[in-house]
């Protein structure tokens, strides 16, 4: 953490990350002792999406990284859907795969839905399959969205306790918004997930403790929709074009402008999206172990 000009917290998303891909590192090496085998994640990409590329290309090789075993399947973007299931049955059948994480978007003509349910959901790292969806929102233990896990894991480090906390999560996806949301209450926060018609958001925003802002809109959240001093979680992960001809990252808030007002707040790039890989090593390294106990 570093404070800026303003006295807002810089919540360091990278440097938490490495410590948790640390502390993974050491849970695998005492796992192969025990189990005479490292855990494995299988990454399936389908198509030629650029950015899902460079994601798929960092995920392996964190994953090699904390001692895991990597297995990557390129397929191509007109992969039939049943052919993608059958892939799907072979890694449920392989014991040397502990996690199977398929890379959204999927190309139009494939059925996500049907993919995303074939996955077996002892091995559904990243959360979406319907039985772990259910069990969070009934909280039982399951396995967890990598990106609100790593979202949840930065707020209890920044303000501890969450209990009684007004929360406002921006943005309703499966992926993201809903078990953002989920999480929050389980920590006893007082939630609202509001959405493209939510009524006057900088208003609701303003009574909010905390802001997890994942709606995909570069640099939406403006600072006057922030209450001084609260923590505000930024999931965006916007390209934008800069006068000179380049790109470059923002996030769903408007740094500059936010920082003056909120206590703490992660950064785009160095903040989230170093979390949701580190959380999929986590949440590997959890089926891995739940998968020894009950084969
Ligand atoms: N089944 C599935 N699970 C996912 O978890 C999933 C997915 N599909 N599809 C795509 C999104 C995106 N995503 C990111 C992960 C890490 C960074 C990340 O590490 N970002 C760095 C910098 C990235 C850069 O410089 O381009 C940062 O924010 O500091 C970003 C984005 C996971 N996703």
């Amino acid at each position: 953490m570093s404070a800026g000009a303003s006295g807002a917290r810089r919540i360091d998303g990278k440097a938490f990350a490495a410590g948790l891909r640390a502390r993974v590192a050491g849970q695998v090496a005492a796992f192969h002792q025990q189990a005479g085998r490292v855990p494995g994640l299988a990454v399936v990409l389908v198509g030629e999406d650029p950015a899902s590329q460079v994601y798929v290309r960092n995920k392996g090789r964190e994953t090699v990284a904390a001692g895991m075993a990597s297995f990557e399947h390129r397929l191509s973007a007109d992969t039939p859907t049943a052919t993608l299931l059958d892939l799907i049955a072979r890694l449920n059948a392989d014991d040397r795969v502990d996690g199977i994480l398929v890379q959204l978007p999927l190309p139009k003509g494939v059925d996500e839905a049907l993919v995303l349910a074939a996955i077996d959901p002892a091995k559904d790292v990243d959360g979406f399959h319907v039985v772990n969806a259910g069990r969070l929102a009934l909280g039982q233990p399951g396995l967890v969205p990598c990106t609100p896990l790593g979202c949840l894991m930065l707020l209890e480090d920044t303000l501890g306790d969450l209990a009684g906390l007004e929360a406002v999560v921006i943005g309703r996806s499966a992926i993201v918004g809903k078990p953002m949301a989920q999480l929050l209450l389980s920590r006893h926060c007082t939630v609202t997930l509001a959405h493209s018609r939510t009524r006057d958001l900088p208003a609701v925003c303003r009574r909010a403790d905390i802001v997890v802002a994942a709606v995909g809109r570069p640099e939406l959240v403006r600072a006057d929709w922030i209450k001084p001093g609260a923590t505000v979680i930024d999931v965006g992960i916007n390209r934008v074009s800069t006068p000179d001809g380049k790109t470059r990252l923002v996030g769903d808030v408007a740094f500059d402008d936010v920082e003056a007002v909120a206590g703490a707040l992660t950064p785009v790039p160095g903040g989230v999206g170093p979390m949701t890989i580190a959380c999929l090593l986590a949440n590997t390294m959890q089926a891995a172990e739940a998968r020894a106990r009950t084969p």
